[in-house]
């Protein structure tokens, strides 16, 4: 029988007694593993030899945990101090064990998590109590962390593993073993001669200059062999939902939206009758920007009416806000809270000229906010921007678009609840259903612009706009629970391998 090169050394490797690691049928035979990994899988498929997987967990210390080996666990040292300290009899300060137990900067907040963790004793307003039955010599983490040490192959309890390495004191890794044995086939093989094969494996530079491709036997591929598994470049799960919002909503005959991330506070609150002295408008929520100190070039007839509109109201019963209103707060500069500075600056004709209803436009744009991460929240974030301007509107007709298009989707089950801005009147507030937790999320915020907004831009019909939330979606989308798998330093990679885009 002839066989290619590589896997006739592999044949020739393999025993029928005894499964042979692949990592050593190469390293003895000085070829690369991956060759030597299709030979084996190639000679599988001719019933010559059998490949068998083991899968095994190796862990390993990180350097924290290597430090807590060598000076033991900040909540152990905390528990010693403690007891040197008299904490047995009455409660001692924290400030006076941190010397004593070496703890500073962040390992004190590990110490005294773990410390209450554990059960080691209370820590009530600055002092620590101690529960005078525990045993820091059996810390069963400490023991674990030290046992790792010295043999990689320790075996423990799955609890006290996982804890450390949620603590990240340890990281653990699945390796795949391969194996070969002969079958009965390849060891007849074997007897009766195996040679190999002048056929060629890789096309090589020097087969091509010299002609000699022109002449050899090429080695037939089975490209039914199982391989190693290749992650390749890939287009982030958000900007694919991203492009698919934007062909959707071009699909419902949407022109998009551009313009500046850094905007006059103009754009991004007066012209939407936002008050001056609105929360939103506070260092708490915005990011302010000091250079140029104010935007100048600000259409003045515009900003004289969005002012009048702020302190008297527009024509009909209009009142306005009576306080006062300030130009230079209003040419400050910011990042947009928001893309509806976007639809402002159309709805005035600065963008596109002056428009005729019917018309419809969005933009799918980044939106930066001074909020606090949590599992719903980011400080930049996508709004899918829209509005849609017609002489007549009504709530349905919101209401109508939002369910066409989030059935593009295959969702389905969208709830309105009413809702406040000082923009929209009325305002809505819409709700999904996530596919795994069937928690009710937010994805939106919805209305029609009130006359305050859409008579100093000089819109004489109605208009109807949103704000929705891209990552939100996503979040139906994808069945991902925490927004910070999305996008950020903690997303989880095996998920932006994996997440596919649905519709
Ligand atoms: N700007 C609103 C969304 C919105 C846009 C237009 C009209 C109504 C609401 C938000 O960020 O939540």
């Amino acid at each position: 029988m002839k066989l290619p090169r590589t896997q006739v050394a592999v044949l020739e490797a393999a025993s029928a007694t005894e499964p042979r690691l692949i990592s050593t049928i190469a390293a003895e035979t000085d070829e690369n593993e991956t060759a030597i990994t299709r030979a084996a899988f190639e000679l599988a498929d001719a019933s010559l030899l059998d490949v068998t997987e083991e899968t095994t967990e190796s862990v390993t210390l990180t350097e924290e945990g290597e430090q807590y080996v060598e000076h033991g666990l900040p909540e152990v040292r905390l528990y010693r101090a403690a007891i040197e300290h008299g904490a047995e009899n009455a409660p001692v300060s924290i400030g006076e064990l941190l010397d004593p137990a070496d703890l500073d900067g962040s390992a004190v907040e590990i110490a005294l998590s773990n410390f209450a963790r554990k059960g080691y004793g209370e820590i009530e307003s600055g002092s620590v109590s101690i529960d005078p039955d525990q045993d820091p010599d059996s810390d069963a983490e400490a023991a674990a962390l030290s046992a790792i040490d010295s043999d990689a192959d320790a075996a423990f309890s799955t609890d006290v593993l996982a804890s450390l390495e949620r603590r990240e004191l340890l990281v653990r890794e699945e390796t795949t073993a391969r194996s070969v044995t002969l079958t009965d086939d390849g060891v007849t093989a074997l007897m009766e001669g195996v040679d190999v094969a002048d056929t060629v494996g890789q096309l090589t530079p020097e087969l091509l200059t010299s002609g000699e491709w022109q002449d050899v036997d090429f080695a037939e591929y089975n490209v039914a062999a199982d391989t190693e598994t290749i992650h390749g470049g890939r287009t982030h799960v958000l900007r694919r939902i991203a492009n698919r919002v934007k062909r959707v909503l071009v699909g419902m005959g949407f022109n998009e939206m551009d313009g500046p991330h850094a905007d006059a506070d103009f754009w991004i609150n007066d012209a939407l009758f936002m008050p001056q002295d609105h929360p939103a408008r506070t260092h708490w929520d915005r990011f302010a920007l000091s250079d140029p100190e104010r935007i100048d070039d600000l259409p003045d007839e515009l900003v004289d009416r969005v002012r009048d509109a702020h302190r008297t109201g527009v024509s009909g019963e209009s009142e306005g806000y009576h306080s006062p209103w300030d130009e230079d707060f209003a040419r400050e500069l910011a990042l947009r809270g928001h893309t509806t500075s976007l639809s402002m600056r159309y709805l005035a004709g600065e963008e596109a000229g002056d428009l005729e209803p019917p018309q419809r436009y969005f933009s799918v744009e980044k939106a930066y906010r001074n909020d606090t991460l949590d599992a719903t929240h980011l400080l930049e974030f996508f709004q899918i921007e829209g509005w849609v301007m017609a002489d007549e509107l009504s709530v349905r007709d919101l209401m109508g678009t939002f369910t066409e298009f989030y059935q593009q989707f295959g969702i389905t089950d969208i709830r309105f609840k009413p809702h406040y801005n000082p923009y929209t009147e009325p305002s809505f507030e819409l709700f999904g259903r996530h596919p795994t937790t069937g928690e009710l999320i937010e994805i939106g915020n919805s209305g029609l612009f009130r006359p305050e907004v859409l008579e100093p831009l000089g819109v004489d019909c109605d208009v109807m706009a949103w704000g929705l939330a891209l990552e939100r979606l996503a979040m139906l989308i994808t069945g991902a629970e925490d927004i910070r798998d999305l996008h950020g330093t903690l997303t989880d990679l095996e998920f932006l391998r994996t997440a596919e885009v649905t519709y």
